[in-house]
């Protein structure tokens, strides 16, 4: 397990499949300078998604020695597909940048939580049922996959409370001048007051 030096913070971003945590990790992330650290899957990458940007898409041959080689800090199941997070990684990314981010669900992000205490940051995002229903509709998910994503709903929204902060995200723009100014708050940027 990589040993966390000085200010080095890990912000998890979790809450239910389609809330939109993706999307805001990426803008309020990349205002920030975090870096992310990517998964690996076993699942098939979809037709919009690039090897190394979204997952790195693996074979179970491939996830399975990586497993037996101790490489992975945490692993999930979803959906009949291994998901895991390399210890490597989060070291790597860790070179890059101050602090770094992740997208997982509620098992990943207790994980962490378990093995970095308080140097773990646990960013909640949710939206209503019938939002996240249409969202995956208008992403082109196909019915059994949202009828199974919607399956998870209230499991993953039970995790809410343990959670250090919770967004709803209904629009994009204030869940993200909202998310910024949160994790600012952690990143000790010495910022000079420009008023
Ligand atoms: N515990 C854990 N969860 C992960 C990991 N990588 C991704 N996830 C989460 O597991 C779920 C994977 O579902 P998937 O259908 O691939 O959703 P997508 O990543 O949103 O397209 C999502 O909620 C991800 O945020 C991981 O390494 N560990
Ligand atoms: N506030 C929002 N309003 C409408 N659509 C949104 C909003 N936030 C995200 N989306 C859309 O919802 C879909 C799911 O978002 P994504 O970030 O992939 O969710 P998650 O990572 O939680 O599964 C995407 O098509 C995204 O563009």
């Amino acid at each position: 397990m990589y040993a966390l030096k000085d200010k080095e913070m890990i912000f998890v971003f979790t809450g239910p499949h389609g809330a939109g945590r993706k999307t805001v990790a990426e803008m309020s992330g990349s205002t920030l300078g975090m870096k992310q650290v990517i998964s690996y899957t076993t699942r098939p990458p979809k037709a919009t998604e690039e090897d190394g940007q979204d997952y790195h898409f693996i074979s179970p041959a491939q996830f399975v020695q990586a497993q037996a080689n101790d490489e992975f800090i945490e692993v999930s199941t979803v959906n009949d597909h291994l998901y895991g997070i390399k210890s490597a990684d989060i070291e790597s990314m860790f070179e890059l940048s101050g602090s770094i981010y992740l997208i997982l669900n509620r098992f990943g992000a207790e994980t962490l939580r378990k093995l970095y205490g308080d140097r773990v940051v646990l960013i909640f995002i949710y939206a209503d049922r019938d939002k996240l229903e249409q969202r995956m509709r208008e992403s082109g998910d196909p019915d059994d996959i949202i009828a199974k994503y919607l399956s998870y709903y209230e499991d993953e929204l039970s995790f809410r409370d343990e959670c250090d902060h919770v967004f709803e995200n209904v629009d994009l723009a204030h869940t993200v001048f909202d998310l910024t100014k949160t994790l600012d708050l952690y990143l000790n940027r010495n910022l000079v007051d420009l008023d």
